[in-house]
């Protein structure tokens, strides 16, 4: 469990990152989203103890991490643009992780190499921002992390390699019941991996939901009625995050328990009544809309 309460970073006067209280469940996948300049990494970078913050705690399995070396061994933090020693091939940034993580699994590292085909003695360098991401996910997951705080961690890969990733974080999560906090600025990226999302804006948490409450809470409802008090009736029943009207049918976003809400559409006798399907950008839309933000600006 990763624990963040009432967590300040500024630089230089500026909040980086503003209040932040939130917990992370062992063994979850948690999507961080939000703009440029938000606080995503610094705030991942104070969930591995690379940063200290300026007040508030940030605790796992209720220790600090800052300073904390047993724990820092056990938690990766992968930077949005990995860092390798100069010259340097996988092998040889194997040997260094090898030396500094305590749980480093050889075998797990040779397991992997049919998952990332690179060359290991190829000079990290040399090769592509896709393929020099792909050595940093096989190195890190090498390290078998208790905690995985991943910045941008699917930028720049193919599809395929990005579903292969996607796989591997899947399996450490349910079978190793590793925490994995995954920073992106898209909602659709991660919207099949992350079963906890937040966004952040200006440093601070504006929207924290489990996805599954989120989607089944969320309907968006196309409806026809005979007669326009209907419609009237309708905006007084039910808790609306969003109304459109095309012409005589309305598409309505509603917050509640799918059965009721559908229920009491019919309940006036429609003769359009479709219940589509969300996405989660949609949902975020709405929910951001509705709490008062423009969405546009923060998520891209
Ligand atoms: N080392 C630093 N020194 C000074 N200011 C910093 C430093 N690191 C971050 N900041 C500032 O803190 C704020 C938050 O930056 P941060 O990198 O955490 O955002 P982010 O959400 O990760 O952004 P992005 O999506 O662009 O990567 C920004 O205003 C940034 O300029």
């Amino acid at each position: 469990m990763i624990e963040l309460n009432q967590v300040v970073k500024a630089f230089e006067q500026e909040k980086a990152v503003d209040g932040v209280t939130m917990h992370i469940h062992k063994g979850s996948i948690y999507g961080l989203l939000g703009s440029n300049g938000a606080g995503k990494t610094s705030l991942l970078k104070m969930m591995a103890g690379i940063y200290r913050q300026d007040s508030g705690t940030v605790r796992i399995e209720d220790n600090e991490i800052y300073e904390n070396m047993d724990l820092k061994g056990r938690t990766i933090f992968m930077a949005d643009s990995p860092y390798f020693f100069p010259q340097s091939s996988i092998t040889q940034m194997a040997a260094f992780y090898r030396s500094v993580y305590p749980r480093w699994n050889e075998e797990r590292f040779k397991q992997l190499a049919t998952v990332f085909k690179l060359d290991v003695k190829r000079k990290l360098h040399r090769m592509s921002k896709g393929m020099r991401r792909q050595a940093a996910v096989w190195l890190g997951l090498s390290c078998m992390p208790e905690v995985l705080l991943m910045d941008e961690p699917i930028d720049g890969l193919d599809p395929v390699m990005r579903q292969q990733i996607k796989n591997l974080l899947f399996q450490e999560a349910a079978e190793r019941q590793v925490t994995i906090v995954i920073s992106s600025h898209n909602l659709r990226e991660i919207e099949d991996l992350c079963d906890h999302v937040a966004i952040m804006h200006k440093g601070r948490i504006i929207v924290e939901k489990d996805l599954d409450d989120l989607k089944a809470d969320t309907h968006k409802i196309q409806v026809a009625f005979r007669h326009p008090d209907h419609a009237k009736a309708m905006d007084e029943q039910i808790d609306i995050l969003h109304e459109e009207k095309r012409g005589s049918v309305s598409l309505y976003i509603v917050k509640g328990n799918r059965q009721q809400v559908t229920d009491q559409f019919r309940v006036h006798d429609p003769y359009l009544l479709d219940v589509l399907p969300l996405t989660l950008e949609e949902i975020f839309i709405y929910e951001m809309e509705d709490a008062g933000y423009d969405i546009q600006p923060i998520v891209l």
